[in-house]
């Protein structure tokens, strides 16, 4: 038994200033989504992969994506990320395991993935993340009033793996108190429900502002992404 993918791509990239979706730069010769996609493509558990995308941009992901195995559907995306993803969750064929996963994080790694994988089939909700390497302080109107100790802080990344049972109900309830959250795991925290926590690593950024490009072609360069 494997999991599906849930890939959210139907966002607009305003912070990277371009006058289209970030997901569809490329960086040496592919887009950014398609070096995402590849990832689970690569991946024997992952059994089918499901993306969000802005309705206007739904014939462009299909043509990418024609000759792929695993994508087996690209459904339209809402006004914020949790609504692409819900009109996804609710649209795909009932599996076991969903792991849902930024399309502007082209480089996830297998490690990631098995160790999310090992761990969502014993605990239900599962992120991954890594240490936080700054100190952090709380300013209020440019005045330090509080530092945190960072050794509990972790930044969190995707994927996060879930039974799919649990993310539908979290995302259905978040809808109904009309929560408004910036991951998935928020939502299953707010039931009240566990999440569990595995490593990531640096390089499994996302491309967010012009700065993360010259990131992600040095990662490239480097060619030894797992
Ligand atoms: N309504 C939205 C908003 C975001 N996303 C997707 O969620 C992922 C992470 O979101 P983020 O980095 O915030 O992307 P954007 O919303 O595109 O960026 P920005 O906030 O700069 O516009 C991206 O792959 C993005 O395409 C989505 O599917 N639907
Ligand atoms: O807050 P942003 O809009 O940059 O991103 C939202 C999410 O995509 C992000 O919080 C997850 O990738 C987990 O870090």
């Amino acid at each position: 038994m494997g999991y599906t993918a849930i890939i959210p791509a139907a966002g607009l990239g305003k912070r990277m200033g371009m006058d289209y979706n970030k997901v569809f730069i490329r960086i040496n010769e592919m887009a950014v989504i398609q070096m995402t996609v590849s990832q689970f493509e690569k991946d024997d558990h992952c059994e089918a992969i499901y993306l969000a995308a802005r309705a206007d941009e739904i014939e462009s992901m299909n043509e990418l994506f024609s000759d792929s195995k695993k994508v087996k559907g690209i459904f339209a995306g809402g006004s914020e990320r949790q609504d692409s993803i819900y009109n996804v969750l609710k649209q795909i064929p009932k599996c076991r395991y969903v792991m849902i996963h930024d399309g502007a994080r082209p480089f996830v790694t297998k490690d990631t993935l098995d160790a999310l994988y090992e761990s969502v089939k014993v605990d239900k909700a599962v992120i991954c993340g890594v240490n936080v390497k700054d100190t952090i302080k709380i300013v209020d109107d440019g005045l330090v009033t509080n530092t945190v100790p960072r050794e509990r802080l972790f930044v969190v990344h995707t994927p996060q793996a879930f039974d799919y049972d649990l993310i539908l109900k979290a995302h259905r309830e978040a809808r109904e108190n009309q929560l408004a959250v910036t991951d998935d795991a928020m939502m299953v925290e707010e039931l009240g429900r566990s999440v569990s926590v595995v490593p990531s690593n640096y390089d499994n950024i996302k491309i967010t502002t012009t700065e993360d490009l010259i990131i992600a072609e040095a990662i490239l360069q480097r060619g030894d992404l797992g």
